[in-house]
């Protein structure tokens, strides 16, 4: 007998053929709408930030040489001169024996190398200021240059833009920055059996699950969705479908009709395609196994198990990877981004060889520490994932694991 799948890829090697396609194109884009967007070129530090050393504290900006062997019981004595403006950079310079009052932010005049806390002096009056510690140069500063420095490698192509990087580009007036443009996903669902989430579905019918959560998750890994909406069963209208949805899309996701059952007709949908190549027809994973990957000219075509739970999987493991490579992501696939939690297994899993399997886990925090409860059920259901909040992926070599186990889960 035939295989049912035309080639079963290891999860990593279905991997590597998705980093294959190339990310969107860039456009320019305020600074202020730049949250977790792609930058599309590298960044270099226009200017020096900060601009010259600053005090961290509110005190006196001195020379630390001056308080050299200070303490509680033998103060050095400064003499205060001079008061820093927090908006005004110094135009005076620090002789031996004098401090300046610096509020938190101020800039060091030249002369001095450190700043006290108000909270170790004590302003006697007639401009001296007893100082009841001992410094060292560097102490209670922000050195010039220390969050970037004029003419370096500030943030590379590829990086996504969290708070911190939009308050470095904040910081250096970046305004308008080059991003990739977000991905536009078309996304349908095929089977006769799908009707409309507003529909009243006849016997045999299903409401659409799939189209709405794929299209949440597009959304969440940075995507713009392009609804198709449902297609029946039949070669010619979902090949219709499938040139239409790619036209105004740079990728298309698609589910149902990934097996090779009598109405699977997705497969020979795409096969027939202009310029459409199959690039993998099944996968080792658990659930996920039908995946299909193809490429029509540059744009990927990824179509998921029609299961619920499987598909909302395939979306967590590859299916959102791909839509955060394609918008320019350079660490899209990059396992050690995903957040994980060490728990114990409370029951022993069975697992095949061969396969990654990805058990849905509910987490129970306890005195005796954090539990992994595995949720079992088949994967048409949606109850596995709706009562999980992490899954455990079992590797292919790994023939079950036992209960007591300490595991890593993915928090999701
Ligand atoms: N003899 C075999 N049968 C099946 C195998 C197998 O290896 N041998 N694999 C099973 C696995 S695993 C999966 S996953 C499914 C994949 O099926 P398809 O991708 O071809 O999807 P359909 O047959 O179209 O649908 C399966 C199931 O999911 C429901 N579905 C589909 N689309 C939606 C949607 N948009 N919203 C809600 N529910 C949807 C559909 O009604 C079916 O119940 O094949 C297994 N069979
Ligand atoms: O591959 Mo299916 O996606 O196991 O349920």
């Amino acid at each position: 007998m035939s295989s049912r799948f035309l080639s079963t890829l290891t999860r990593a090697e279905f991997t590597k053929l998705l980093q294959q396609f190339n990310a969107t194109p860039d456009e320019s884009i305020a600074f202020s709408e730049s949250l977790d967007r792609i930058l599309a070129a590298d960044l270099t530090a226009c200017e020096d930030l900060p601009a010259g050393d600053r005090s961290c504290m509110d005190g006196y900006a001195l020379a630390a040489a001056d308080t050299f062997g200070a303490g509680e019981g033998n103060p050095a004595y400064l003499e205060c001169r001079h008061c820093i403006e927090v908006n005004v950079f110094p135009n005076f310079s620090l002789q031996p024996g004098e401090c300046a009052w610096i509020p938190t932010g101020g800039f060091l005049p030249p002369g001095a190398d450190s700043v006290v806390m108000v909270e170790y002096t004590h302003d006697i009056g007639d401009g001296t200021i007893e100082v009841r510690r001992s410094l060292a140069p560097g102490e209670n500063l922000m050195f010039r240059g220390e969050d970037a420095r004029k003419g370096s490698p500030l943030l590379k192509r590829g990086t996504r833009l969290r708070v911190p990087e939009m308050g470095l580009l904040a910081a250096l007036g970046l305004t308008q920055i080059r991003v990739h443009r977000r991905p536009r996903v078309a996304i349908l669902s095929t089977g006769d059996e799908i009707v409309p989430v507003e529909a009243q579905p006849r016997p045999g019918e299903m409401r659409d699950v799939n189209s709405h959560a794929v299209a949440a998750m597009v959304m969440q890994a940075g995507g713009v969705v392009e609804p198709l909406g449902i297609v029946r069963d039949d070669l010619e209208a979902l090949r219709d479908a499938l040139e239409r949805g790619l036209k105004n899309s740079d990728a298309l996701l698609l589910s149902g009709g990934s097996s090779k059952g009598t109405r699977d007709h997705t497969l020979d949908a795409i096969a027939q395609l202009p310029g459409a190549q199959i690039l993998a027809h099944g996968v080792a994973m658990a659930p996920g196994k039908p995946t299909i990957l193809a490429r029509v000219g540059a744009k990927p075509i990824l179509g998921l198990p029609g299961q619920v739970g499987s598909a909302q999987i395939v979306m967590l493991v590859l299916g959102q990877p791909l839509v955060r490579h394609l918008a320019g992501d350079g660490r899209a696939f990059d396992e050690s981004r995903r957040s994980l939690r060490r728990a114990l297994l409370t029951r022993n899993v069975p697992s095949s060889q061969g396969r990654e399997d990805y058990l849905r886990v509910r987490l129970e925090e306890t005195a005796d520490g954090l539990l992994a409860h595995p949720v079992m059920g088949k994967s048409g259901l949606l109850r596995t994932l709706l009562h999980s909040d992490a899954l455990l992926v079992i590797s292919a070599e790994t023939e079950g694991l036992l209960e007591g186990r300490p595991v890593d889960v993915w928090l999701i």
